[in-house]
């Protein structure tokens, strides 16, 4: 059962004397939706930076199902990303954006992304141009662009920032289904009801370091004995108390 399909030793980032990411020891197994928690400034960007090789670690080392971060050409493959502001092209429609990044990623990918629209209910929209659609659609044509190749860990950075609330509840039911048991899910985020609903593990960054991880339901009995605490209580009393 022991298959970490992310593993960090040491992983730290300094930019120009500003500690950003410190000696990040992390064991991530498969299948798991990990939600990556913290205060602005935490770390959290920077952490899914180098796990998606975007920004290069000062120090430390990690590896993404068995392949180290360095070895750049050979990770993308087992990773898909969804950025905070995800690229689109807007004069594009849904189905020629997602044929457009197959063809970057020079892969046949036509009968997995057909799947893809279909799951996420895009089928009826994949030929209007991306300008005409909500932001929960293009979400959702994002989601299957970092999807489309099948990837061993998904990286999500705020997917539900900027939607209302049936597009998010839409979002979120989606990741609930990418996840499975060969698809792995780092969810980082500020919405704590959504890792509180999607998350298995939860880890909570502060000032770079790694100061709660486990699953919501340890981290809550752990501050709250009784377990009638919530995952805000937690946040609030491992990164400084409610005063802070
Ligand atoms: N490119 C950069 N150059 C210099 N300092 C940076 C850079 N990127 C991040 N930092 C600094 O590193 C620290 C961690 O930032 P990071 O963006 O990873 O935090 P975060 O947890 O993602 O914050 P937020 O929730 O606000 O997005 C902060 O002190 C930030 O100012």
């Amino acid at each position: 059962m022991d298959d970490p399909v992310i593993e960090t030793e040491g992983l730290r980032k300094v930019y120009d004397g500003t500690v950003a990411v410190e000696g990040l020891d992390l064991r991530v197994e498969r299948g798991t939706v990990f939600g990556l928690l913290g205060p602005n400034g935490a770390g959290k960007t920077t952490t899914m930076g180098m796990l998606t090789t975007l920004t290069t670690p000062t120090a430390g080392t990690a590896a993404i199902a068995g392949t180290p971060i360095d070895d750049r050409s050979a990770v993308v493959e087992h990773i898909g990303y969804l950025p905070e502001s995800p690229p689109l092209y807007e004069e594009l429609t849904a189905r020629e954006q997602l044929a457009y990044v197959a063809g970057l990623r020079e892969a046949d990918l036509d009968d997995r992304i057909a799947e893809l629209l279909d799951r996420f209910d895009l089928v009826d929209a994949a030929d209007d141009r991306i300008e005409t659609y909500s932001k929960g659609m293009a979400q959702k044509t994002s989601l299957i662009q970092a999807l489309m190749h099948d990837p061993d860990v998904l990286f999500l950075d705020e997917p539900t920032s900027g939607l209302d609330p049936r597009a998010a509840r839409a979002v979120r039911e989606v990741i609930g289904e990418i996840a499975d048991a060969e698809t792995t899910v780092v969810l980082s985020t500020h919405i704590l009801s959504v890792v509180e609903e999607l998350a298995d593990r939860v880890g909570v960054l502060y000032d770079g370091e790694l100061v709660a991880d486990g699953s919501p339901a340890e981290l809550i009995a752990r501050v709250e004995g009784d377990g009638a605490g919530t995952l805000e209580d937690v946040f609030l009393e491992v990164t400084g108390g409610p005063d802070r």
